[in-house]
């Protein structure tokens, strides 16, 4: 793709992984309300390709968005917990002035950054905790309604309304993609759920390349790693976007150590070889809940 892709939230846990795996493959623009560092940005990225704005301010979004290909729109509040005026605010207004500013722009190509916690209440007490497991057969693929269990669940699908609005309306090409539990390195420890959920880097980083490469109309996916323990089937992915992850929570132990030095997300993956120095020489990334939001209570 040839015009630049505009990144929203690029400073947080997932714009970094996309940048660190894809940082050299396109000619980005990056948005966030915080300054990012210079470490956080990849090679190439000039002064003028990087906006210092809150999403809901419209005419800071226009001006980014203009002459753009493709929007991935992460910006927003990641909290499950988060309270009704922020994900009213960040989640819900702010995903309107970005797709609407994108619908009026032309752009091709929308990638949004939905949740688990959009189909959170299928995690009923009588499926729970078998549904964690690799022996269970229960799978969500995206065709189902959402079934949010809390209010930015409620958010995340009204994320995704608004993207078959954008979509039906203006033919604007959108993606939802249902992110499960991306942590870097290793999947969530000791934690059935997070592993039955969880997104590798670079596994997520190429899911978002297939976001940018693939032909779709409207689509929901589940965007999580190629786990053995999963609820969320990963086919609709595979058809549509051409999705072909490369990690397993099954590779490591329970604990989040690798079984084996071969098949690890630090080893020999696919995207390693990115646009900035390797993950050794790079400046630890900041806590999972920087900058803006106060933690969740209940997050390790
Ligand atoms: N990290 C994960 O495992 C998952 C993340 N997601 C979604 O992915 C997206 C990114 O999540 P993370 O990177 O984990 O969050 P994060 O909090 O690490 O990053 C979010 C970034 O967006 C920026 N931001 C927040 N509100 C903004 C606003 N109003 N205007 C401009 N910038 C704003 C923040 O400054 C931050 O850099 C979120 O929409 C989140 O709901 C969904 C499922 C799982
Ligand atoms: O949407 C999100 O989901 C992940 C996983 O949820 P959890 O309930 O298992 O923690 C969460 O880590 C992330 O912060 C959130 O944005």
């Amino acid at each position: 793709m040839d015009e630049p892709v505009l990144l929203t939230g690029a400073g947080g846990r997932v714009g970094q992984a996309i940048l660190r795996g894809l940082g050299d493959e396109y000619d980005w623009r990056l948005l966030d309300r915080e300054p990012l560092p210079a470490a956080k940005v990849p090679d190439g990225v000039t002064d003028a390709d990087r906006y210092v704005a809150d999403i809901t301010d419209e005419r800071a979004v226009r001006e980014a968005v203009g002459d753009v290909g493709a929007v991935i729109h992460l910006a927003g509040d990641p909290r499950k917990t988060a309270p009704w005026d922020s994900v009213l605010r960040n989640n819900i207004d702010g995903t309107q002035v970005v797709m609407r500013a994108a619908a009026d722009a032309g752009v091709k190509r929308f990638a949004f950054a939905s949740s688990n916690h959009a189909v959170g209440g299928y995690e009923t007490e009588d499926r729970t905790p078998d549904l964690y497991r690799p022996e269970d057969d229960y799978r969500l693929d995206g065709s189902e309604l959402p079934r949010p269990g809390n209010l930015y669940g409620v958010s995340k699908a009204a994320g995704e309304s608004l993207g078959r609005f954008y979509h039906d309306e203006f033919g604007m090409s959108v993606v939802c993609v249902r992110i499960g539990n991306l942590t870097r390195d290793h999947p969530p420890r000791e934690y059935e759920r997070g592993q039955a959920m969880w997104l590798s880097h670079r596994d997520c980083a190429h899911l978002f390349d297939r976001c940018l490469q693939a032909e779709y109309g409207y689509e929901i996916v589940y965007g999580i790693s190629n786990n053995d323990r999963r609820y969320y089937s990963i086919e609709r992915a595979r058809e549509a976007l051409g999705y072909d992850p490369a990690d397993n929570s099954a590779d490591y132990t329970f604990e989040g150590k690798p079984k084996s030095d071969s098949d690890t997300e630090t080893n020999g993956g696919r995207y390693d070889g990115d646009s900035f120095a390797s993950d050794a020489d790079r400046p630890a990334p900041e806590s999972p809940a920087e900058p803006n939001f106060p933690a969740d209570p209940d997050d390790a």
